[in-house]
C-alpha cells in the first residue's frame, strides 16, 4: 500500500490523501488488481525471470495495456525486473537516483516488490512515495523526480511507453533534500 513521506516527516498512507498531497504534480496513482491467476503469481514470485517468463507476464496483464492504447496512445510495454542479484544493479539505479525528468509521461505499474519515487513539488517541497504492487503511477513528462529501491531491493514493474527516446533521463541538479540516497 502506497505510503507519501513529506519533508517534515508527515506519513500518509490513505490513497485520497496521498493523491491530494500529489494533486499539484498532476501524479495519477490508481490501484489495479494483478488478479488470483495461480501461474501469474507464481512468476511474480520469483526473483529472476527469463525472457519467455516476462512475456508471459505481460501478456497476463495486458488488459491493463489495450486500456493506455485506447485511452493515451501507448504503444509498447515491457517488464523490469530488479532484485539484489542483478548484474550491475547499483549502476542502474544511479540513473534515476539523481533528480531528473523525462520528455514523456513515466508510467509504471507494479506488480512485485516495492521502490520509491521522490519529487518535487511545485512550491519547491520535496515528498518520497513508496509505491507497492499493484499500484499504477503515472507521472507527467517534466516532472522533477528521483527513484530508488527500498532495503528489499526487489521491483517488479511494468513501464508503458508513447515512445522510447521520451523516458531517458534529463537531469535538473536539484539538490535532493528530504533523503540522501545511501549510495
Ligand atoms: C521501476 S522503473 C525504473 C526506474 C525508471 O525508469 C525511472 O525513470 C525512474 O525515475
Ligand atoms: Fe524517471
Ligand atoms: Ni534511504
Amino acid at each position: 500500500m502506497a505510503r507519501l513521506q513529506l519533508e517534515d516527516g508527515k506519513l500518509y498512507t490513505d490513497l485520497k490523501e496521498i493523491t491530494q498531497e500529489l494533486a499539484p504534480l498532476h501524479i495519477q496513482l490508481n490501484r489495479w488488481s494483478v488478479g488470483d491467476n495461480p501461474q501469474l503469481n507464481q512468476l511474480l514470485a520469483k526473483d529472476n525471470l527469463d525472457e519467455d517468463e516476462k512475456e508471459q507476464v505481460l501478456k497476463a496483464l495486458d488488459g491493463y495495456f489495450e486500456q493506455l492504447k485506447q485511452t493515451a496512445g501507448y504503444e509498447s510495454r515491457d517488464l523490469i525486473v530488479l532484485h539484489p542479484q542483478t548484474p550491475n544493479l547499483d549502476g542502474l539505479l544511479t540513473k534515476f537516483d539523481k533528480i531528473h525528468t523525462h520528455a514523456d509521461d513515466e508510467v509504471r505499474y507494479i506488480v512485485a516488490g516495492e521502490a520509491i519515487f521522490g519529487f518535487v513539488r511545485p512550491d519547491g517541497s520535496q515528498v518520497e512515495l513508496t509505491v507497492q504492487p499493484e499500484e499504477y503511477i503515472n507521472v507527467p513528462a517534466g516532472t522533477e523526480h528521483w527513484f530508488y529501491l527500498t532495503p528489499a531491493r526487489r521491483v517488479k514493474a511494468v513501464r508503458y511507453f508513447a515512445g522510447t527516446e521520451g523516458w531517458v533521463p534529463e537531469y535538473t541538479g536539484t539538490p535532493i533534500r528530504i533523503h540522501q540516497v545511501v549510495a
